[in-house]
């Protein structure tokens, strides 16, 4: 029986070395190294302006860096337009051609592939009729985008970027447009397709959910640079500067530059820190409160248990950190409390 490597155990099928991309005198990328392994989930997520779409781009052969190379399986495409590298991709609005129908939609990259290497014209809508029912829009193939759901849509787009059997998958904040609950159903239909398909994808977000929730690695990007590559455990467990314990999941800054989770709190009865309860409200399974700490500007975030009875506004409980970090220049240092 054959057994499925995890991706980490896979070969690289990308390399990326020494990006670097300016615009203008801006550096949009500072010397970037990525390795993406054969059938890997990648995320790159960072803020506005980290350059994620850059990197997506030069990935994809859409634009082309100032120095460093891109290699796939090893060989150097770096020169290569996007045509000649196998990519699809989808983008949040990349549209589709709206005097097309769906099936002409997906069968698109495929009928304008050379002559000789064209697949004959019912060849082509046989695979967007059972690419269709793969992204469970079978029967649709005669409508006009015009007559679906922005959901719908999307997923059409997907089944275009499939159509070409590329080797690689790149997604640009590809469910951003669409309202929460569509997004969470994509989003978990596009991670059972990408394992189904046995396809390595790269998808850009700024969501830190949806990358926590999709990814097998997460590239957290600021500014131009890689702040951290790890597993979604990895990032929002250690994260390796401020920058990521800031931008994955929610900290609370305490003085001497101390970054405590809002679930990693213990209540005690006597000694730890004074907190002065303002305000109280349900989160999910848990009681979210927010107060302040004597002689600390900043508003203190923590989770109890919502099985617990909650404490007033205006109460005073105290508080000891069961897990923080503290970030010198050089990098992390966690601390387990007893
Ligand atoms: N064609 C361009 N000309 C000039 N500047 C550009 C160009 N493309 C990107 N930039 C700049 O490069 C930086 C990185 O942009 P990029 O689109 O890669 O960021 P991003 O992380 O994808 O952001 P967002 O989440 O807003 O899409 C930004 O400061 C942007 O203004």
């Amino acid at each position: 029986m054959a057994v499925r490597l995890s991706p980490q155990e896979c070969r690289t099928l990308i390399t990326l070395d020494g990006i670097t991309k300016t615009f203008g005198g801006y550096r949009a990328l500072d010397n970037i190294d990525l390795e993406v392994k054969d059938g890997e989930f990648l995320a790159l997520l960072g803020p506005s302006g980290s350059g994620k779409t850059t990197l997506l781009r030069i990935i994809a052969g859409l634009a082309f860096p100032d120095a460093g190379t891109v290699a796939f399986d090893g060989e150097d495409v770096t020169g290569l337009k996007v045509a000649d590298r196998k990519v699809g991709f989808v983008f949040q609005h990349y549209a589709l051609f709206k005097h097309m129908t769906v099936a002409d939609n997906v069968g698109f990259g495929l009928s304008v592939r050379k002559r000789g290497q064209r697949p004959p014209k019912a060849q082509i809508r046989a695979r967007a009729e059972e690419l269709l029912e793969l992204v469970q829009l079978g029967g649709l193939g005669n409508r006009y985008p015009a007559q679906l759901s922005g959901g719908q849509r999307q997923r059409v787009a997907l089944a275009r970027a499939l159509a070409v059997e590329p080797q690689l998958l790149l997604l640009d904040e590809p469910f951003g447009a669409l309202d929460a609950k569509v997004r969470k159903t994509l989003r978990r239909w596009l991670r059972d397709l990408h394992k189904q398909m046995g396809l390595t994808s790269i998808f850009v977000t700024h969501d830190q959910e949806e990358a926590l929730e999709l990814a097998d690695r997460v590239v957290v990007m600021d500014h131009g640079v890689i702040e951290q590559i790890g597993t979604p455990e990895q990032v929002y467990m250690e994260p390796a500067t401020a920058f990521v314990s800031d931008f994955v999941g929610e900290t609370n800054h305490l003085p001497g530059g101390i970054h405590v989770r809002p679930h990693e709190f213990r209540i005690v009865e006597d000694g730890g820190q004074p907190v002065i309860v303002e305000s109280i409200f349900r989160k999910g399974g848990v009681w979210r409160i927010e107060g302040s700490l004597a002689s600390h500007a900043e508003v203190v975030e923590l989770d109890l248990d919502a099985t617990l009875a909650p404490p007033s506004p205006g109460d005073t409980i105290r508080i000891v950190p069961r897990r923080l970090k503290t970030f010198p220049q050089s990098g992390a240092t966690s601390h387990d409390q007893a």
